[in-house]
């Protein structure tokens, strides 16, 4: 818990007088009710026991002004502490999503979607309970307990003692059910992340699971998240019912003691009724804030369970970094250069790339194939640097990746994946992304380059026509056109295609065919593909196998001699017949 708190309150630096404020305001509205039982002792004792109208008016203006003035403090209070607190759930979600954006793509491998996001929006929100409730909660929590043991000391010392010796039980019962708490909580999170998975999953799935007629298997899965997260959540909510239940018991001992006490007091006239009163009234207030204080522990442990979560992520270190003193080179020409590069995947038993080198010229086209698993993709990851190879050297004209700054990189090697990233918005803004700030006429020229402008203009809103990743009411192909009119308009000095017509049936790879050289023309391309339409176009082929690279050398050449690559090329040509 001191871990997670030492973490995440420089998170609440910016408003750091807002909380002394908030603080301030709290243990106002606690000494301005300490004031209104006294005024109420007197009240009682004054007005009420002698029937007195004019004793009436004077403690009754009192109470009525500390009670307004209370009222005023405490909703100041109150907005301020919610507006500290959601300013700082925002802060920590705004960190946590950009550190979980510049990890690696096998941390994603090893997460669920689902869960993640929960971890983004649940347990965020759970932490907040640990700046609230931890500061705000036990200062508010430690003044009240102060000023009401004083009035109560004051009013009968014997009395105040004996409330004072019976206060532990309170604090008792409360760390008697913290561990348990803090277990369920953590089984709560973590069935609220699977729901949330299997939720993202099944939906995002959908064509999948009805085609499949998976309906009923995706129910099951989420019948069965569903009862985790049932029980751990049935099970949170009866020990906080038990503890409740258990502290009221204990509250009306203390009360009866008191009461007990308080008779004897007044019958040896050490104590007037109004006083009797006021003290009892005291009891409700005191043993609150105690029980608060007991409390803490308990909200905090379910807030630490929260807090583990978002710290596994916070402590994943990104695989690459900025370099700290990096190379800004004035333009890219293009050259790329790989020298013995070696990579395994972090836990990986074996290499996924071993002893690779080659070099790309400016404008050069480069095909790289091979068969599945032989290492292409990998390839790709290390050319964007989403990893640095664990031997050898990647360059760029001359300079090692690792001594560029990361969006200088990625600004010049433009990657189009396998997969379209569609985001939701409309069609320009999704080609716009290519370039930031780039105008209308640019977009619809690069969509025109990209033979993507005809059935784009054909939709009802044309280029403000709204996309979306799951319903993109789009084609592959389509889709397909849209990405490179984005990658003709970033304008990179390298392009690194991955399986651009990957998914695509052979008209629909034919029509991209086109828009995909002039795309590459006059950029250092390097094309990861089974599709050998583009071979006879490429300056060199590279073949892959095994994480090794096994041949390299133009079409024709590989063609002419018994080699890997002319096998996939037979395969290939058999594969539509
Ligand atoms: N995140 C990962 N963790 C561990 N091993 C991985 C990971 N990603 C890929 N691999 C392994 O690395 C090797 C190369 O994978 P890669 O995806 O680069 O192959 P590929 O040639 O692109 O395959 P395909 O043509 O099927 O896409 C494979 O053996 C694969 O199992």
């Amino acid at each position: 818990m001191r871990q997670a708190f030492r973490r995440f309150w420089p998170l609440v630096k910016g408003d750091r007088r807002w909380l002394a404020v908030i603080c301030v305001c709290v243990v106002l509205a606690a000494l301005g009710e300490t004031a209104a039982i006294l005024l109420f002792s007197e009240l009682t004792d004054h007005a009420l026991r002698t029937g007195s109208v004019a004793a009436f008016w004077h403690p009754a203006g009192e109470w009525l002004a500390v009670t307004v003035l209370g009222a005023i403090i405490g909703y100041l209070g109150n907005s301020l502490a919610v507006w500290t607190a959601e300013r700082f759930v925002m802060r920590l979600r705004a960190r946590v999503f950009g550190h979980l954006q510049d990890l690696p793509p096998d941390f994603f491998a090893r997460h669920r979607l689902g869960d993640l996001v929960e971890r983004l929006t649940g347990d965020v929100a759970v932490i907040e309970q640990l700046v609230l409730t931890g500061v705000v909660g036990t200062i508010s929590a430690l003044f009240s307990v102060v000023f009401y043991a004083a009035a109560a000391l004051w009013l009968c010392w014997q009395l105040a003692l004996a409330t004072f010796c019976l206060a532990p039980l309170f604090w008792l019962a409360a760390r008697r059910f913290s561990g348990r708490i803090k277990r369920v909580a953590r089984a709560e999170r973590a069935a609220d992340g699977a729901i949330t998975s299997v939720l993202e999953e099944s939906l995002g799935n959908i064509v999948l699971t009805q085609a499949y007629n998976r309906k009923r298997a995706e129910e099951r899965r989420l019948r069965r998240e569903a009862r985790a997260w049932l029980r751990a959540s049935v099970t949170g909510a009866r020990l906080t019912e038990l503890y409740q239940q258990i502290v009221q018991v204990v509250e009306t001992l203390c009360v009866l003691a008191v009461i007990g006490l308080g008779a004897w007091q007044i019958a040896q006239h050490r104590l007037t009724i109004g006083q009797l009163l006021a003290f009892a009234a005291f009891l409700g207030y005191l043993y609150p804030p105690i029980q608060s204080l007991g409390n803490l522990g308990l909200t905090l442990q379910a807030a630490t369970a929260g807090a583990e979560r978002l710290l596994e992520i916070l402590d994943t270190e990104p695989a690459v970094s900025d370099p700290p003193h990096p190379v800004n080179p004035r333009r890219v020409h293009g050259t790329v250069t790989l020298t013995d590069v070696g990579f395994r995947y972090p836990g990986a038993a074996c290499d996924a790339l071993r002893g690779i080198s080659f070099e790309a010229r400016p404008g050069e086209l480069v095909l790289v194939t091979g068969p599945s698993g032989a290492g292409k993709s990998t390839f790709a990851k290390l050319l964007l640097r989403f990893y640095d190879p664990d031997t050898g050297t990647v360059r760029l004209d001359g300079v090692p990746l690792d001594a560029l700054p990361l969006g200088f990189l990625r600004r010049h090697v433009a990657l189009l994946p396998q997969q379209t990233l569609i985001l939701h918005d409309t069609i320009a803004e999704n080609i716009g992304c290519g370039r930031p700030g780039a105008s209308r006429a640019e977009i619809v020229e690069a969509a025109r380059d990209a033979d993507a402008h005809d059935f784009v203009t054909a939709l009802p809103d044309g280029y403000d026509t709204l996309i979306d990743p799951h319903t993109a009411r789009l084609s592959g192909g389509q889709l397909q056109r849209i990405a490179i009119a984005r990658a003709m308009l970033r304008d990179a000095r390298v392009l690194v295609l991955d399986e651009p017509t990957a998914g695509l049936d052979a008209v629909a790879a034919r029509r991209v065919i086109g828009p995909l050289r002039r795309l590459m023309a006059g950029r250092t391309t390097i094309m990861i593909t089974h599709d050998l339409q583009l071979a006879p176009d490429a300056d060199r082929i590279l073949v892959l196998d095994g994480g090794r690279l096994v041949e390299h050398g133009g079409h024709a050449e590989l063609l002419g001699r018994r080699s890997v690559y002319a096998e996939l090329h037979s395969a290939r040509q058999e594969a539509p017949a």
